[in-house]
């Protein structure tokens, strides 16, 4: 059984006593997600991360998401990426083709992974440019109060430290307002050098999904989702907050375990 709540910004929390529940409701949301947007704008542009969440994504695969999603409308893109070539096991491309765009009919050419052999700076600058032709095209649409792409769903796994996508706590990239894109060559968590979608285009997505399980991550989703003030540690995962697009948290009960309950209901 699922506990589920939503708090005072709005942002809901979805609590998981089992792992095959989490899959399954993570698989029937982005199912939704990209039926409404396909609905609505032809295409679904959705943004993934590394870690963990492509294999909690793996129900998408089998039937029935596997028959029902429309795949040839999805395009494909990467909140961050390690700087590294494509085969390479550190690769979150490789990671996600294996576990799952080599398993589902996407379209080659809508799958946007980030040029693998030049500089972490020339692969920040590189993304973002192709996400400017594709916001053009009206393959991503625009945010209405900033100028930044409004990517239909935002997939965003959280590490131990509350770090979301390559945006890693007291880094100074979490200041960037003006880039799309941008990199860096000093990541905490090897490897060194990643590109990463900056916070205005996190929080200006239609919808943002944090997946996390695991008790290693209990404090920092305590953290990240009650406490509030200018004294609480001001994590990457706190400063996930949606302009106008909808925030889902996705937790297994030991991730969960030092939320203040209270706030949940069943
Ligand atoms: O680039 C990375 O180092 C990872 O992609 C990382 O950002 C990951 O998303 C989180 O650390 C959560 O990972 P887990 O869910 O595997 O713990």
């Amino acid at each position: 059984m699922a506990l589920s709540g939503a708090n005072k910004d709005g942002r809901e929390v979805r609590i998981y006593e089992y792992l095959d529940e989490l899959n399954t409701d993570l698989a029937d949301y982005i199912a939704e997600l990209s039926e409404a947007s396909v609905k609505e704008r032809g295409v679904f542009a959705i943004a993934l991360s590394g870690g963990s969440l492509i294999s909690l994504m793996g129900k998408l695969c089998e039937a029935p998401y596997s028959k029902t999603v429309d795949w040839a409308k999805w395009y494909i893109f990467w909140v961050d990426e390690r700087v590294v070539a494509k085969n390479h096991a550190d690769s979150n491309y490789k990671l996600a083709k294996d576990g799952l765009l080599s398993k589902v009919p996407i379209v080659p050419s809508h799958v946007h992974s980030i040029n693998d052999t030049v500089s972490a700076e020339k692969a920040a600058e590189d993304y973002e440019f192709v996400i400017r032709q594709l916001v053009r095209t009206r393959v991503i649409s625009v945010s209405d109060i900033s100028d930044c792409p409004k990517f239909d769903l935002i997939l965003l796994g959280m590490g131990p430290d509350g770090h979301v996508a390559s945006l890693f706590p007291n880094h100074s990239i979490l200041d960037e307002k003006e880039e799309w894109v941008t990199f860096l060559t000093d990541s905490p968590k090897p490897p060194p050098e990643r590109i990463t979608f900056t916070l205005p285009v996190i929080n200006s997505a239609s919808n943002v999904a944090i997946v996390v399980t695991g008790s290693s991550k209990a404090e920092a989703v305590h953290s990240a989702i009650d406490e509030v003030g200018p004294d609480c540690p001001t994590l990457p995962a706190k400063m996930v907050q949606p302009t106008k697009g909808n925030l889902v948290w996705f937790l297994d009960k030991a991730a969960a375990s030092k939320l203040d309950g209270a706030k949940f209901s069943e």
